[in-house]
């Protein structure tokens, strides 16, 4: 034996011995994870899933994080862990939209770790009633991206449902390009429109000229491409991998911090954490300065708000209604005292719920 393959199983040695401790402390870990689950169930509690609970344990074992790992790594191994506790008890089934291989999927996924039952469904109002009828315990759905902005339909959806939001996951969104021969063999490209336009300038540089199609999701065009050698597909990684693609061009997105944001819906108050969201639905009276009127309240007391969107309001023409979030949980002393006023001047007013901030 070399002296270098001697020292392979020194370091070798250490790490079994590493995981041996490893393996003991987790089995340690899920057991009180089953006790605090009993203890639940005999408080009456509807779930077991805290979201709060779950972003303050991966906040922390994120300032706990000092390398070589980086902060996604270690919130995906917290994530993961945590996931597996909760199944022990009762595995949580996650609608969301589908089909396999989109990146609501990588969301839901990010979210609640791989120890779920996932339903995919194929439309965004699909998903708001499997949960409403309770046949899923929640569910997942886009709503804004940082190129492209935001999704319509989940904020109409907001209008009628009695859902609330009980939290956000941030993605990094990486497209590639996929198909099964070579670009010269391609006739068009297909993706979701959101996909084709956070791709505009890639594809204008690299296939000008060729016809760009939009499809129903990102997994539907993989699917496409697979099925046609002459039809080339942008999708993430999932979809890549489930239609046995081949990556033609990687990370083709035109600005390199690509995000969407998703929301997770659900019949489940948080508690604060220290670090939350709140999203509210509000309408002004119809009279001049009304939107004025509306959130000076929150400049006063100076809260964030993080957005504002308006949408037609569909009950009577050119009739508003706002989208905005804010910072902080509606059980926080300030934020409900800012929120009481705002209720006061709005003429319609729903919160759809307080959250953790997205953590990794
Ligand atoms: C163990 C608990 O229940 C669940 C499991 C968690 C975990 O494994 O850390 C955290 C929150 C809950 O989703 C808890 O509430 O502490």
């Amino acid at each position: 034996m070399t002296k270098e393959e001697r020292r392979l199983r020194e370091l070798r040695g250490k790490i079994d011995a590493l995981d041996e401790k490893i393996q003991a402390l987790l089995s340690r870990r899920a057991r009180i994870a089953q006790e605090v689950a009993h203890s639940k169930a005999r408080n009456g509690d509807k779930y077991f899933y805290r979201p709060e609970r779950e972003a303050e344990v991966l906040r922390r074992a994120l300032e706990r994080n000092r390398g070589p790992l980086p902060d996604e790594s270690v919130a995906r191994v917290f994530r993961e862990i945590m996931s597996a506790c909760l199944a022990l008890e009762s595995p949580l089934k996650i609608a969301f939209l589908g089909p396999a291989g989109t990146f609501t999927q990588e969301a839901a996924l990010k979210h609640f770790g791989q120890a779920v039952e996932t339903l995919p469904l194929g439309a965004i109002d699909e998903v708001f009633r499997e949960v409403e009828s309770g046949n899923a315990h929640f569910g997942v759905v886009p709503v804004e991206n940082s190129t492209e902005g935001v999704v319509n339909h989940t904020l109409d959806m907001f209008l009628a449902s009695s859902l609330k939001i009980c939290g956000e996951v941030a993605l990094r969104v990486h497209h590639h390009l996929l198909g099964t021969g070579a670009t010269s063999a391609a006739r068009r490209v297909v993706s979701h429109q959101q996909s084709l336009a956070q791709c505009r300038e890639w594809l204008d540089a690299h296939l000008p000229g060729i016809d760009r199609v939009s499809v129903a999701s990102n997994a539907e065009a993989a699917r496409l491409a697979a099925a046609d050698s002459g039809t080339l597909a942008i999708a993430g990684d999932s979809a890549a991998g489930l239609y046995g693609l081949t990556i033609l061009a990687t990370n083709i997105e035109d600005r390199p911090d690509n995000t969407t944001r998703f929301l997770v819906i659900g019949d489940l108050d948080t508690q604060p954490t220290g670090a939350d969201k709140t999203s509210l639905l509000l309408s002004g009276k119809n009279r001049p300065g009304a939107l004025h009127r509306l959130l000076a309240p929150l400049a006063r007391h100076g809260i964030n708000m993080t957005r504002i969107e308006s949408r037609p309001s569909r009950r009577s023409i050119w009739e508003y209604v706002f989208f905005i979030d804010i910072e902080g949980h509606v059980r926080d002393r300030k934020v409900a005292g800012v929120l009481k006023r705002l209720e006061g001047e709005a003429a319609f007013y729903k919160c759809l719920g307080s959250y953790p901030k997205a953590v990794a």
